[in-house]
């Protein structure tokens, strides 16, 4: 039984106040026995999350139930080992609230409670249906709680274009929701809303749509992920020349492919869709699988929300293939092409950002920096980042162990450790990225992204006790390849 405690009592004849309506779909319910000592009304007695506040279940308005879906703290023992980390971390932070004393508190909740799998590994196309529309989306820990993470998650935004942004804490302080704020923040932040003429109640659906369509069991492929690109983006976005020459249009559309890059992400790579026949390997002939299904579960999310239904079906269609064009661009086994292309501008001089083309190769290479930045985010936040993509791989590893499949390179756990993919993955991608988008800007972010990555690589390159052996050399060989994330 999940219930903790009850909300005062409300007299039956008066309208429910607004802050009791507000939780519609947060309680529930999952045992028969009910908090009054006897079972359950039955209407009252299967309904999870789904109690709702009319005359006939007046019960519903003595019960208050935790929402078990504090997503970002439940999830399997390497969550577990991150919240040791994490609690780790909030001794550290100079954040302008007493985090921990929350922390604790949603510590317990969670102890007490079943956990719920939201959906199965390469579960691609599944649960897209109405559940979107009765999703809770309060914050239902404690009211006073929720008032306290409120307020804190709003003074994160204040700083949103900050590197140093922790997204593990805003998430934490949006329960689970970071991406859907932190996105309808962004667009209000550009007058998005308006200068498109947007529904803001189709965009929050298409937000949570957006969210919901990622797969919160995931280590690293999640919307967290995604909401950390869009951070990223954001402080891209915000770049002198960009921010001088972008369009309206380039920033709806770098916002939205950061968002939604990565949409139903199975959490393992092409080469596993590949070799076990997945019908998407199929349908894209081998060819950017993963993204070319990123981009169209995007645009067809686009659709069922009818964002922009109101725009013409011209620019409806180019704001669709530009989307794809971005998300494209984040296939990691392109990465040489578009940095030789890069690299040749930056040589010649030859960009000229008041001409559409050469915009679009901007943001194209805006958000490759945005979807791996995580080596130049401060350490503490890099180092999570870092564990996150290793479970990913090794997760994978083992799935392909059992499955008698060839292990796929860097998800051998026997043979890999988290600091030997770093190395690698920062030598051979990361760093030859990030120098030349310090070229094309020159700014205090780019030093800084730099610096952070070049210390996160000295880190590991110089663990307190690991030594350091062979193997490094075979993952530099490997990433010098390209063939991560292929
Ligand atoms: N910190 C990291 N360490 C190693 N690989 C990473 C790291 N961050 C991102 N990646 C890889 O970079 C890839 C970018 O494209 P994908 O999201 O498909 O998959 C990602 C991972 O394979």
């Amino acid at each position: 039984m999940e219930v903790c405690y009850q909300l005062p009592m409300l007299p039956l004849d008066r309208p429910v106040p607004k802050h009791v309506l507000g939780r519609r779909g947060a309680i529930c319910i999952t045992s028969s026995s009910g908090l009054f000592g006897g079972p359950l009304p039955r209407q009252l007695s299967k309904r999870r999350g789904a109690v709702s506040y009319d005359s006939s279940d007046q019960m519903a308005l003595y019960i208050r139930m935790i929402d078990v879906r504090l997503r970002a703290q439940t999830g399997n023992t390497s969550e577990q080992s991150e919240r040791d980390e994490w609690k780790d971390r909030q001794q550290h932070t100079n954040f302008c609230t007493d985090f921990r004393t929350l922390q604790s508190l949603t510590d317990t909740v969670t102890s007490e409670v079943e956990l719920q799998p939201v959906r199965s590994t390469l579960s691609i196309h599944k649960n897209l249906q109405a559940s979107y529309y009765h999703r809770n989306d309060t914050h239902d820990i404690h009211p006073t709680l929720d008032q306290e993470y409120i307020k804190q998650a709003k003074c994160m935004l204040q700083k949103v274009g900050s590197w140093n942004f922790d997204i593990f804490l805003f998430d934490q302080l949006s329960n689970g929701k970071s991406l859907v704020d932190l996105t309808f923040h962004l667009f209000s932040e550009y007058s998005l809303i308006k200068l498109f003429r947007l529904d803001v109640l189709k965009l929050r659906h298409f937000l949570v749509m957006v969210q919901e369509a990622y797969h919160s069991q995931n280590p690293y492929h999640n919307a967290l992920h995604a909401a950390d690109v869009t951070q990223a983006m954001y402080c891209y976005l915000q770049e002198p020349q960009l921010f001088e020459s972008l369009t309206s249009c380039d920033i709806l559309l770098g916002l939205l492919a950061a968002a939604t890059h990565d949409l139903d992400h199975p959490g393992v790579n092409q080469t596993f869709l590949i070799k076990s026949s997945h019908h998407l390997a199929l349908l894209y002939q081998n060819s950017s699988v993963l993204e070319n299904h990123h981009w169209k579960f995007a645009v067809s999310l686009l659709r069922e929300s009818g964002l922009l239904s109101h725009l013409s079906s011209a620019d409806r269609q180019s704001l669709e293939e530009r989307l794809g064009s971005l998300i494209l661009a984040t296939d990691i086994s392109r990465q040489n092409e578009y940095l030789s292309e890069f690299r040749a501008h930056l040589d010649r001089a030859d960009l000229r950002l008041n001409n559409s083309q050469d915009r679009h190769f901007i943001l194209q290479m805006a958000l490759k920096c945005a979807d791996i930045c995580n080596p130049c985010r401060p350490w503490h936040l890099s180092k999570l980042w870092s564990h996150k993509i290793t479970e990913e791989f090794f997760s994978q590893g083992d799935i392909e162990r059992r499955r008698n499949l060839d292990l796929s390179i860097l998800c051998d756990r026997n043979t890999y450790t988290v600091g030997k993919i770093q190395i690698g993955f920062i030598s051979f991608l990361v760093e030859p990225l990030f120098s030349e988008w310090a070229r094309f800007s020159e700014t205090p972010l780019s030093h800084i992204m730099i610096s952070h990555m070049t210390s996160n690589k000295f880190k590991w390159t110089h663990p307190p006790q690991e030594k350091m052996g062979e193997t490094t050399q075979s993952t530099s060989k490997t990433l010098s390849q390209g063939s991560l994330g292929s």
